[in-house]
């Protein structure tokens, strides 16, 4: 496995300095596995969001939950019909796949997920597997999804979803991100990096770096 961990992952630790994230994460967890880390919460509370900064900054295998729903689901979702559970299993196996895979290939990656139910999250859960819950009241969460356009999943569905919520235990191996605190969503992905310790990765970030650059010279060229 690449060495994704640097040596100061703040490890769950009672004595810590309060912060914005609630971290059940043992320290070492993720030394001893290859971190996939399943992105959650109800409709519209950021998931894609934070999977595409967590995957620009980190370099890992990325996926995205609604594109292992069958058209059925989709069209279910878009009519305004909530998912039940019947629904969700067929989805929820091909997750666990796709996990399982990387697990088996020793490659770390980042995955979203609703996860509602903890029975939900059980399908999907396996050593190395950290859930980071993107959590926040009705009101906050609503104000995320208003300013959405053109996404199948419409605001109105909000209600079922925090109907089928199921808060994660203590015993569930997860880190929370509070949406109430409206943290930019790059802040919202290095506070995941930070508080797990991750390393980010040089060759990505190196890209980054210089295309920001390149953007700078370009717009000093148009200025000049
Ligand atoms: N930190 C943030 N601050 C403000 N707005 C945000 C933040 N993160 C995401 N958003 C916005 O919230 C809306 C919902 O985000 P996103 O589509 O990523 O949610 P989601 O959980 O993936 O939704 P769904 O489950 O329905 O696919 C988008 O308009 C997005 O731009
Ligand atoms: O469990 C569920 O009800 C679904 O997975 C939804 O969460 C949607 O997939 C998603 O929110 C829309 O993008």
């Amino acid at each position: 496995m690449v060495d994704t961990l640097s040596t100061n992952a703040k490890g769950f630790d009672e004595h810590s300095i309060p912060s914005a994230v609630e971290n059940t994460v043992p320290a070492d967890y993720l030394k001893d596995h290859t971190p996939i880390l399943v992105i959650m919460g109800v409709s519209g509370c950021g998931k894609t969001t934070m999977n595409t900064h967590l995957s620009e900054k980190l370099g890992w295998d990325m996926a995205e939950a609604d594109d292992f729903h069958p058209q059925a689901n989709i069209d279910k979702m878009a009519h305004g019909i909530p998912l039940n559970d019947e629904d969700r299993w067929p989805w929820l196996d091909k997750i666990h796949d796709w996990i399982q895979d990387h697990m088996d290939r020793k490659v770390p990656g980042t995955v979203t997920c609703s996860a509602l139910k903890r029975a939900y999250r059980d399908r999907i859960r396996m050593p190395g597997v950290v859930f980071i819950h993107l959590s926040g009241d009705y009101d906050s969460i609503m104000e995320r999804l208003s300013h959405r356009q053109g996404h199948f999943m419409k605001p109105r569905m909000l209600k079922s979803q925090f109907e089928t919520l199921e808060p994660l235990g203590k015993d569930e191996i997860h880190m929370t991100i509070d949406v109430g605190l409206r943290m930019a969503p790059e802040i919202e992905a290095e506070e995941v990096i930070d508080t797990l310790g991750l390393q980010c990765d040089v060759k990505t970030h190196t890209t980054q770096v210089k295309a920001e650059r390149a953007r700078q010279a370009a717009r000093k060229t148009e200025q000049d």
